[in-house]
């Protein structure tokens, strides 16, 4: 017995109990009605799966214009039911009219009890599809607002900061391409999340690709998909970053750490606005909004042959350069309070000042790593000191580089990590050079920039 509602309406009485009959031991509910006014008065009329509708009711009628306004009637009122239309006058030009208006099927009297029973069978499995696909819907539509509703509020009133978010704003309603650039740490990324949050995709899914962290082999699988069996490991087909973020905004971080090779296969996608799924012949169209984000000089890149003039022209219709935070004056004190409050309530320390000392040792830092060390620095505060108002004490600036023979505990991570923190600050968070000091290649240096939180 299948879990369905069926209604069926017709004026002849010997009809309807043929056909409850025939249904009733397929289906849970069998309802019948003979007179169609009947029907606006059905407040549970969304919970039918299909109605059996006949076209005439009035006698001496065989214009089948009946049918049609209820099937109009009841589209209104459960868009998603399924409609089988049934009558004894009918011909093609009605049958597709029927189809036209939203049956989704038309059966002739007298039926075949069989066929009947298949087509209502295929309408009701049509009806859970909507049902379902609706859900889906709901959901998704759930989801895209949980993760857009994530954004940290972007915290500072300075000049610098508010000339950039002054552009952001301009920027966020217009399609051009936008590319963030700016020291590591400054807030790009939040700055991309404005951008997509004040634009006339914001419903939609904002997509980030760490083009630091994707290697040269993921390259394809990640963002232009693949089919199934198209590689070893090709299990199932899989959307690539393009396709899901198709109708909203992708955002690709530290572009400036693509390959040659990569920046063409990119530009291409970018040019032609589809992408080929691995293993595919079939173009799937993209519409996205691009924001890229870089630490790099993508022009000096340009003029070393590094960056192909022709990606960067394609992704800087309009360049926001963030400020580095040692620029940003008192915004260093509404951060760390911003970054208190958030860690107080995380590891349950309520009640928590910064003493005049301590703020004035955090006006003094130049801040190499940006808001990204601040946090981190009074993330490590509010974990390790007992003070309830924090002294310049209980603010440690990492200072990398002690000798690391007068350290006895030292493990090889430690000395990785405190090998790289030398090279950064000693090449002024230019992470070429510190690569290049360190042997290791960018993308390397940035993989462990990540690993080690630095
Ligand atoms: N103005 C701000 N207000 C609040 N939080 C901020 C602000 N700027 C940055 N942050 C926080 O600092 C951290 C680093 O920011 P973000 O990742 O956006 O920087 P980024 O410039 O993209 O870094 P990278 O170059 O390393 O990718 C994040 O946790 C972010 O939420």
């Amino acid at each position: 017995m299948i879990e369905g509602n069926i209604l069926i309406v017709d004026d002849n009485k010997g009809i309807l109990s043929a056909l409850e009959l025939l249904l009733q031991s397929e289906y849970k509910t069998i309802t019948t009605i003979s007179n169609p006014n009947q029907i606006t008065a059905f407040y549970d009329l969304k919970n039918y799966d299909v109605v059996l509708l006949d076209m005439n009711f009035s006698a001496g009628v065989n214009t089948g214009n009946e049918g049609f306004y209820w099937l109009k009637r009841i589209k209104e009122l459960s868009p998603d039911v399924s409609v089988i239309m049934i009558t004894a006058y009918g011909d093609v030009e009605i049958a597709v009219r029927a189809l036209k208006e939203g049956a989704n099927d038309f059966v002739l009297k007298p039926w075949d009890n069989n066929k009947l029973l298949g087509t209502i069978q295929s309408a009701f499995q049509l009806r859970q599809s909507r049902i379902e696909v609706s859900h889906l819907k709901q959901e998704t539509k759930h989801l895209k607002q949980l993760i857009n509703k994530t954004q940290t509020p972007i915290i500072g009133n300075s000049k610098p900061i508010h000339q950039v978010l002054n552009i952001t704003h301009k920027v966020a309603k217009t399609k051009a391409n936008v590319l963030i650039t700016g020291e590591n740490g400054v807030g790009k990324e939040l700055i991309a999340q404005d951008i997509h949050s004040g634009s006339l995709r914001k419903d939609e899914i904002l997509v980030s690709v760490d083009m630091g962290a994707i290697t040269e082999s993921l390259f394809e699988s990640e963002l232009f998909g693949y089919t199934k069996g198209s590689f070893t490991d090709a299990h199932e087909d899989r959307a690539g970053k393009f396709e899901t973020a198709n109708g909203g905004t992708l955002f690709l971080d530290e572009i400036g750490n693509l390959s040659l090779s990569l920046q063409a296969k990119l530009l291409a996608v970018l040019q032609n606005r589809e992408v080929f799924r691995i293993g595919s012949s079939t173009p799937i169209p993209i519409d996205i909004r691009l924001v890229c984000a870089t630490n790099c000089n993508l022009d000096q890149m340009v003029e070393e042959g590094t960056f192909r003039e022709d990606l960067l022209y394609r992704i800087n219709t309009i360049q926001i350069e963030v400020p580095p935070l040692r620029d940003r004056g008192n915004d260093v004190l509404l951060l760390a309070e911003f970054f208190l409050n958030s860690y107080s309530k995380k590891y349950g320390k309520i009640g928590l000042k910064i003493s005049a000392s301590a703020e004035k040792k955090l006006l003094e830092h130049n801040w190499p790593g940006n808001v990204r060390e601040l946090q981190h620095t009074i993330e490590r505060s509010v974990i390790l000191s007992d003070n309830k108002t924090f002294t310049a004490n209980d603010f440690m600036f990492k200072k990398p580089s002690q000798s690391f023979t007068k350290v006895l505990d030292i493990t090889i991570d430690d000395m990785e990590k405190t090998m790289i923190e030398n090279a950064l600050l000693k090449h002024e968070n230019n992470h070429s050079a510190a690569a290049n000091q360190l042997g290791i290649t960018r993308q390397t240096l940035y993989n462990k920039i990540k690993r080690y939180g630095i």
